[in-house]
């Protein structure tokens, strides 16, 4: 077991004229389960590939426990990778897929087969040693490339995407299957995925990753409740969080007929580079029907009524939005809500619905920088 530390880890590929990896700094616990997620492109895989020594690193350095390995080959970091595609040799069986590593490193023979049956044992893999990948499903497939990994008893796992050739009832059970495997074997773990669902459900911490840029590092409650910036907050989180453009009237911000109260450090925060503007974001479920007197309303023209048996989700725009649509355009979308009611209160389409945001249930980042002004 190990830390790993990235220190301003860069990468740029030749003939790119921005680096796919921007001095990243980035460190992980000996035993944490860390998940580097961020939207296609944004360089979760060359970090990964850098940490695995399958991609230059250009500039910066990289740790795994106090060894400097940036220059170590891959064989020798004593790390374990499960890919996407599992790589699965489809001539062997599950046994010889499980402990080839083993044979090429020159393991003695019980051992080999002493370890695979352990991780078989871990994996429920036991009845299928002796099959072809092909005569396997796809979530036994995944097992055996998690099995590979395990044999190996690194002192990192490193994973990309590895649940996503499965299906999506699969994946659901496989994420817990592979977090709680994680927590019982307590090897350092850093794992790739552009889905934020798998990022707040695996992760003991997240670090989510823009155009090459750490953005923010944090555990899953941390990036729900505080996120950083406008980009973590609008990407963590389902359905996302309601973020729009909103202007400064006093001591609030307005939108077409809403209208809501700006924190005292909010309004601190507002600088004249803000052109009298702010950035208001809630999420769905902070938001609850307006009482009498509500200092912060928003009224919400129905458009669409979504019903989960639990919940049911509001889709509408916000009265009045044309005439910020007219004035400022509608780029972001930012005049669309979404707003999670109880299902026993469905309004019709067409129907308007006066919603209040609820104690602490707006975020507020700045509009030149889009970084967090408070809540
Ligand atoms: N071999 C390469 N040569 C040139 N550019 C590359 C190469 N590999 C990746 N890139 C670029 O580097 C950036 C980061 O790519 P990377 O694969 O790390 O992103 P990612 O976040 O893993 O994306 P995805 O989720 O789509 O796999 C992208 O802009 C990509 O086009």
């Amino acid at each position: 077991m190990a830390t790993v530390t990235f220190s301003k880890a860069t990468r740029q590929y030749p003939g790119n004229d921005k680096p796919a990896v921007d001095a990243l700094d980035l460190s992980i616990e000996d035993g944490e389960f860390l998940v580097l997620v961020g939207p296609s492109g944004c360089g979760k895989s060359t970090s990964l590939r850098m940490l695995a020594g399958l991609e230059e690193v250009d500039a910066g350095r990289i740790y795994i426990g106090d060894k400097d390995v940036t220059d170590v080959t891959p064989k020798d970091r004593d790390i374990a990778m499960v890919f996407q595609n599992y790589a699965l040799y489809p001539h062997m069986t599950v046994a010889q897929n499980m402990g080839f590593a083993l044979k090429i490193a020159g393991t003695p023979k019980e051992e080999i087969a002493k370890r695979v049956q352990e991780a078989a044992e871990i994996l429920d893999l036991v009845d299928y040693l002796e099959r072809k990948p092909k005569a396997l499903s796809g979530g036994q497939r995944q097992r055996v490339a998690m099995g590979r990994a395990i044999v190996r008893q690194p002192q990192v796992f490193l994973m990309d995407e590895p649940l996503s050739n499965l299906d999506a009832k699969l994946r659901v059970q496989t994420r817990t299957q592979i977090a709680s495997l994680q927590r019982r074997l307590g090897i350092t773990t850093v794992y790739v995925t552009h889905d934020q669902t798998e990022a707040l459900t695996m992760g003991d911490r997240i670090a989510v990753l823009k155009d090459g840029l750490l953005q923010q590092v944090g555990t899953p409650r941390d990036m729900y409740d505080t996120p950083a910036n406008r980009f973590v907050a609008g990407f963590i989180g389902s359905p996302a969080m309601n973020i729009g453009s909103w202007t400064i009237q006093g001591r609030r911000a307005t939108f077409g007929d809403a209208s809501v109260a700006l924190p005292d450090s909010v309004l601190a925060g507002i600088t004249p580079d803000d052109d009298g503007r702010v950035i208001v974001g809630f999420r769905p479920e902070n938001l609850e029907p307006a009482t009498e007197g509500s200092t912060s309303t928003i009224p919400v023209k129905v458009t669409l009524v979504e019903e989960l048996g639990s919940d049911a989700y509001i889709y509408g725009k916000i009265v009045g939005s044309e005439r910020e649509v007219e004035k400022f355009g509608s780029g972001d979308g930012s005049d669309q809500v979404v707003v999670r009611i109880p299902p026993n209160a469905v309004p019709a389409p067409d129907s308007v619905v006066t919603v209040q945001l609820k104690d602490h249930g707006g975020h507020f980042f700045s509009h030149s920088t889009g970084n967090a002004l408070g809540r």
